[in-house]
């Protein structure tokens, strides 16, 4: 179980330079605002979930990887994993967590650049403890499961990027830690790649029980993989199954989004009151008009499209990232001002 107790953490405000008079006036003066990554986040997750931390860019994902890793210490507040807390107890649970970084794919350097991936794997195995034989069993599965058979053979170094991540992500089989963390694992994959992540990442919360954490900005990605999410930008936002999350957003604001493709200017005052959020934007010389509606509302849009020029409409449901956009886009803290100084 992992539970997140108003974790908390402002990096130090950055110190531009002593030798410019203005800054170290500004240093020696008035008190400068720390940086916020997380306030107070407040969060469970169960065993054996695959939970999702979604949140813009600078929400405070990465930061929250590396606390749950010890690398970064919070200023305030705990995050407990099996009942220990991460930093201050590490030792306790440093054998049964693994994290991928996926932008940071060399942050604990663990392979060896000109080794083979076999021999990579089988050093990581030893490292862990895990018996010969049994070992010999999981790198085999893993590389199967993830199309590297080819591969074991091959240097890491001389590995495409989208393999190195692959790679990384066969250890989570052979390791088989109780709590995985999977910050953006699947950023910079192409689709077939993409998928056969997400598998891997099915197949370890089904078949092994692993607790999963998920950072992702690829809301399709949550809504396929999470049992739930929690909306967060550095405080929360929202938490829940996606399935609910996305009836709530219905029930409350719009069953549906209507995509209509027109020529010519749109003024948006003309869905005032019948759509309950519109964007707009241009391409390829078409305006394209996306609007979120009720059911009920649609006689009067009909009504008000017939002033335009349509192309075409398109009738889709709501998803994850519909309602993800609409409440982050909404949310007072994006902006809002901290007052913790240093
Ligand atoms: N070492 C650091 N020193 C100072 N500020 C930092 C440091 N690391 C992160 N931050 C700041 O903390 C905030 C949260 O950053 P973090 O990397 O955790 O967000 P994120 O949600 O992972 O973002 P992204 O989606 O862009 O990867 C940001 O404002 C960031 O600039």
């Amino acid at each position: 179980m992992i539970e997140s107790v108003n974790l908390t953490k402002f990096y130090p405000p950055p110190i531009k330079s002593l030798f410019d008079l203005k800054s170290l006036r500004d240093f020696l003066g008035k008190p400068r605002e720390k940086i916020p990554a997380l306030i107070d986040l407040n969060f469970r997750v169960r065993e054996g979930e695959v939970f999702g931390l979604l949140g813009p860019n600078g929400a405070g994902k990465t930061t929250f990887c590396k606390i749950a890793n010890a690398l970064v210490i919070p200023t305030r507040g705990n995050l407990y994993i099996n009942g220990y807390d991460s930093v201050k107890e590490h030792d306790k649970i440093k054998g049964k967590i693994f994290t991928i970084f996926g932008g940071e794919r060399d942050l604990f350097g663990l392979f060896q650049w000109r080794v083979s991936v076999e021999k990579n794997l089988r050093f990581i195995a030893e490292l862990w403890g895990i018996p010969k034989v049994e070992a010999e069993k999981r790198i085999n599965y893993a590389l199967e499961l993830l199309n590297l058979k080819d591969k074991k053979n091959e240097w890491y170094q001389k590995l495409s990027a989208g393999m190195r991540q692959k790679v990384y992500l066969a250890l989570s089989l052979i390791i088989q830690p109780e709590v995985l963390i999977l910050d953006e694992p699947t950023v910079y994959l192409d689709v077939f790649t993409k998928r056969e992540i997400w598998d891997v990442i099915l197949e370890l919360s089904k078949e092994f029980g692993t607790t999963i954490i998920l950072t992702t900005h690829n809301l399709n990605e949550a809504e396929a993989l999470c049992d739930r999410v929690l909306f967060f930008n550095k405080r929360k936002i929202a938490e829940g199954k996606p399935k609910e999350l996305i009836e709530k957003f219905q029930a409350l604001k719009a069953e549906r989004k209507l995509l209509i493709k027109v020529t010519g200017d749109v003024k948006t005052k003309d869905f005032d009151g019948i759509a309950e959020r519109i964007n707009v934007y241009i391409q390829n010389g078409l305006t394209y008009l996306e609007l979120y509606i009720k059911r009920n509302n649609l006689k009067d849009i009909f009504s008000v499209l017939t002033n335009y020029n349509v192309v075409d409409i398109q009738n889709e449901t709501v998803t994850l990232e519909d309602v993800f956009t609409y409440i982050c886009s909404f949310d007072s803290c994006v902006n809002s001002k901290v007052e913790e100084k240093s």
